[in-house]
């Protein structure tokens, strides 16, 4: 096949940033997605129906020209009230929790996952039919942080079965295995999850622009992943979670956790469905799924692919601010054709 196109492609877990950053970053995702779902860790973080708008603003003016729609989502506190979610509800997609410090300005989030302690909210977000999006992991030994989190989503989607609860990218095979268990449990997952391990990241010399979290796993974790991804299990989106940090905080002493995949996502995805001829389930996987599961209006924006090589820039930048993508100055088979 020497072209394929994409049905209005959605990138369910996007971290957008804010000022130049976005800016740098933001058209990379508004010109080839219709739509992304977009996390609110920006310092401080997105808490208030004020600061939502106006940085639904700021990510639309440097989006302007493009068909694109960011899905907005608030960071999780346990104090918001019934008039309060009531009020912001048609402004969210969804309320985004992480735990106390897990994760990139992540330290106002929540410090106990005890189901008694987030019940108040979650019952209102389930009768006011507000999805949970949720960071997995607890604080102990760096590869089994997801897993340690599987039995906190069990008991969150046994105690709250009528909310709709996100396990956001998984990198997991056990976190695959959940999904079939609970019928309130969803998920996403990222492309560098379905492509590389823990090898690919510190197996040679480190590559600090591998770097994330949740860290890559093991061969049979990333298989798990890839094989659901590829069979487009209907539970589960594609958010690739690219989330720039600029290159003196990834290329240093203390390296901030995060992948930007945002200019390769569509690319490297053609490349990975054709490479095990499931082409056929793409559009599922990147939009089909994420319409149903979130209840999305009918979207139309395709985006043509070509069978073209495509070197990935070495760095993109923007007044002062950079950043290093994935496959930097490496070379893809798919180039993006037209976009209507
Ligand atoms: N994934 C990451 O490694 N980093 C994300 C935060 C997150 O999604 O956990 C970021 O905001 O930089
Ligand atoms: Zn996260
Ligand atoms: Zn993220």
């Amino acid at each position: 096949m020497q072209k394929f196109i994409i049905d209005s492609p959605l990138d369910m877990h996007l971290h957008l940033r804010d000022e130049d950053m976005l800016k740098l970053v933001a058209p990379h995702t508004s010109k080839t997605f219709a739509g992304a779902l977009i996390m609110p860790n920006l310092v401080p973080p997105v808490t208030t129906k004020e600061a939502l708008i106006s940085y639904k603003n700021r990510i639309l003016k440097a989006c302007e020209g493009d068909t694109f729609i960011p899905y907005m989502t608030l960071f999780f506190q346990g104090n918001y009230s019934y008039e309060f979610l009531n009020d912001i509800k048609d402004e969210i997609i969804g309320i985004k929790l992480y735990p106390a410090g897990i994760t990139t300005n992540s330290e106002t989030g929540v410090s106990s996952m005890d189901v008694d302690v987030l019940r108040p909210t979650l019952e209102i977000m389930s009768k006011l039919n507000i999805p949970l999006c949720v960071h997995g992991e607890t604080n102990g030994f760096v590869m089994d942080r997801e897993k340690e989190f599987m039995p906190i989503y069990e008991s969150l989607a046994l105690n709250f079965p009528n909310l709709k609860i996100i396990m956001e990218h998984i990198t997991t095979k056990d976190a695959v295995e959940l999904l079939n268990k609970y019928d309130n449990l969803y998920a996403t997952v990222t492309l560098h999850h379905l492509l590389i391990t823990l090898d690919d990241v510190a197996g040679g010399a480190l590559k600090p622009h591998l770097f994330c979290k949740p860290i890559a796993k093991r061969y049979e974790d990333k298989e798990a992943l890839l094989q659901a991804a590829l069979n487009a299990h209907p539970k589960l989106m594609f958010g690739s979670d690219s989330a720039p940090h600029p290159k003196h905080k990834k290329e240093c002493c203390g390296c901030a956790a995060g992948v930007f995949t945002s200019p390769i996502a569509l690319q490297v995805l053609t490349e990975l469905f054709e490479k095990y001829e499931k082409l056929d389930n793409l559009n599922a996987f990147i939009s089909l799924n994420a319409q149903k599961i979130y209840d999305f209006e009918p979207l139309n924006k395709k985006i043509t692919l070509i069978k073209k090589e495509f070197e990935v820039p070495n760095i993109y930048e923007y007044k002062n601010e950079n950043v290093v993508p994935m496959y930097a100055g490496e070379k893809l088979n798919w180039s993006i054709e037209s976009i209507l």
